[in-house]
């Protein structure tokens, strides 16, 4: 009797063992993420999709694009010479972004990426889609298997990024300073480190926190700060490029260069500035389907960082006039300093909340109006700046533009004013700036622009890679809806009758932008 009992209690014993997952400390240094979800919204998307195709879709979303979409800057260069270019960078930085290899991902994981047929043809190829040749795409490859130089008992030499950071790492970007949270104790310049994320961890007021002290000591340890919640969460190998003491000193810079990545995917950061301009095809496709047109007046109405901004002036060959509005002033300075950069001078950058861009009349606005032009539109909704500074430099501004024209003695029309006023308060390129100083707006009168895009502020649960989605909820969700409804009530009143509204946004995480085109009749 005794005998069956101890048999059975061994029985058990062994059954806790091994139903125990028992890890290798080797393998622990691999990328394998699994996406933490809020368990409503999860439940939810299984049942909008299937468990199947939920958990791909899950994993799609840890991992980046297979291929960098670059944006040719047309007004400054061409696509085949911007080709020439790059294929030269590539060569010298030693970039080979082979995805062909027994690594690659399988065909059916590149989610929206170019067919593999035009990708055999080289490192770089045109997008195929008719009218979007100034589009390029740049292979990348991965997941790769790195080897960390683990041996038993001596772990390699570690630091820990933040959430943010890992995500940009892995779409090409090196380590930056403020984005290290750990290092492993006596790291020197030039060592070679692993590098792996802290994920947001629950806390115990129910929040969402790294949780990870900048500056915490790493020992290679399981006694170092979530030594377990990392198995599976390593983004690749690099190199310092100051010791520790430094890396918690400094304030900007590179921290670690990535020489050996997960995913490798050409970064493009300060390559080529202004020519061309890394951005994501559907976005790309969502300006382009705007058809914004030579001379027109259109409005961005959550423009920044100002991607699709650009891309419309480039498309009405910075002629006319191009009003992005942004509720956040230093986002709008982004887009400043994006079109100091590419030399586009038809954007007018305002601060503006895009629920409050419709002006109210009052009576002497109808006096303008009766004798309205569409410069004396302009000049009426003028922003109002939010310094006295701000005006005398646009009076300033107004009176040098009036005496260039008197000098010159020819016509201008007031559209030449606006843009040459425009280049003397900006100056002529990004380091030329002139502070990038941003105007607040009153906001403008219904029917004012041929073509609106807006370009709705969403959950970003579709965006790559993501590593961390938990503290996205159905309430959340629900908010961006109503939030979105009521700015497409504003379109919708701001473009005028027979105008055009792309309104796009991302389809929540199926790795898809959406975007319908409306053709207002009335
Ligand atoms: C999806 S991003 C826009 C991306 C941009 N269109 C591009 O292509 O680069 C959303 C932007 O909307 C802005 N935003 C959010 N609420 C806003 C509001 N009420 N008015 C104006 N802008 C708003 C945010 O500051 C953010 O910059």
């Amino acid at each position: 009797m005794k005998k069956a009992r101890d048999l059975n209690l061994l029985l058990k014993t062994t059954r806790r063992i091994s139903s125990t997952p028992k890890m290798d400390p080797s393998d622990r240094y691999c990328f394998s993420p699994i996406l933490r979800w809020n368990p409503e919204v999860e439940n939810y998307f299984i049942k909008a999709y299937g468990a199947d195709h939920f958990s791909v879709i899950s994993k799609a979303l840890t991992r980046p694009s297979s291929y960098s979409c670059v944006r040719v800057n047309t007004l400054k260069s061409t696509s085949d010479a911007v080709i020439e270019k790059l294929l030269k960078i590539i060569k010298e930085k030693g970039f080979d972004g082979d995805c062909h290899g027994k690594e690659g991902l399988e065909p059916d994981e590149n989610v929206g990426s170019p067919p593999e047929e035009s990708l055999k043809k080289g490192p770089i190829v045109k997008c195929h889609i008719p009218g979007l040749d100034y589009v390029l795409f740049v292979k990348g490859s991965g997941p790769h298997v790195i080897d960390y130089g683990y041996v038993p008992g001596a772990p390699p030499k570690e630091v820990i990024v933040s959430r943010k950071c890992a995500e940009a790492v892995l779409r090409g970007a090196q380590v930056f300073v403020p984005g290290v949270l750990a290092c492993s104790a006596h790291v020197e310049k030039g060592d070679t480190v692993a590098v792996s994320v802290a994920i947001e961890q629950r806390n115990p007021n129910g929040g969402w926190a790294s949780g990870m002290t900048r500056g915490t000591v790493l020992q290679g340890l399981q006694t170092d700060p979530y030594y377990f919640e990392r198995n599976g969460l390593y983004i690749g190998q690099g190199t310092t490029t100051m010791s520790r003491a430094g890396l918690f000193r400094a304030s900007e810079g590179i921290a670690v260069d990535m020489n050996d990545r997960v995913f490798r995917l050409p970064s493009f950061y300060d390559v080529l500035e202004g020519e061309i301009f890394l951005q994501n095809l559907p976005s790309i496709v969502a300006a382009h389907a705007l058809d914004p047109q030579k001379g027109e007046r259109i409005l961005d109405m959550c423009a920044a960082p100002g991607g699709k901004t650009t891309a419309i002036a480039i498309l009405m060959k910075d002629e006319g006039e191009l009003v992005a509005i942004d509720r956040s002033h230093n986002k709008a300075q982004v887009i400043q300093k994006l079109a100091f950069e590419m030399s586009l001078t038809c954007i007018t950058t305002y601060k503006l909340d895009a629920l409050k861009a419709i002006r109210q009349r009052n009576e002497t606005d109808d006096i303008n109006t009766n004798q309205s032009s569409n410069s004396l539109r302009f000049d009426d909704e003028k922003a109002s700046s939010s310094t006295t500074e701000g005006f005398n430099l646009d009076k300033t501004c107004k009176d040098n533009v009036s005496n260039a024209i008197e000098d010159g003695g020819t016509y201008v029309s007031k559209a030449d004013i606006r843009k040459a006023m425009r280049r003397m308060r900006n100056g002529p390129g990004r380091n030329q700036c002139l502070g990038g100083r941003v105007e607040n707006s009153k906001g403008f009168y219904p029917d004012s622009f041929d073509r609106v895009l807006l370009d709705a502020p969403c959950s970003a649960l579709g965006l790559r890679p993501r590593l961390f989605v938990g503290e996205e909820t159905i309430d959340s969700l629900k908010r961006h809806a109503t939030y979105q409804r009521r700015m497409f009530d504003q379109a919708v009143k701001l473009v005028r009758p027979g105008g055009v509204i792309v309104y796009s946004t991302l389809v929540c995480i199926n790795c898809l932008s959406f975007y319908f085109v409306v053709h207002v009749l009335f």
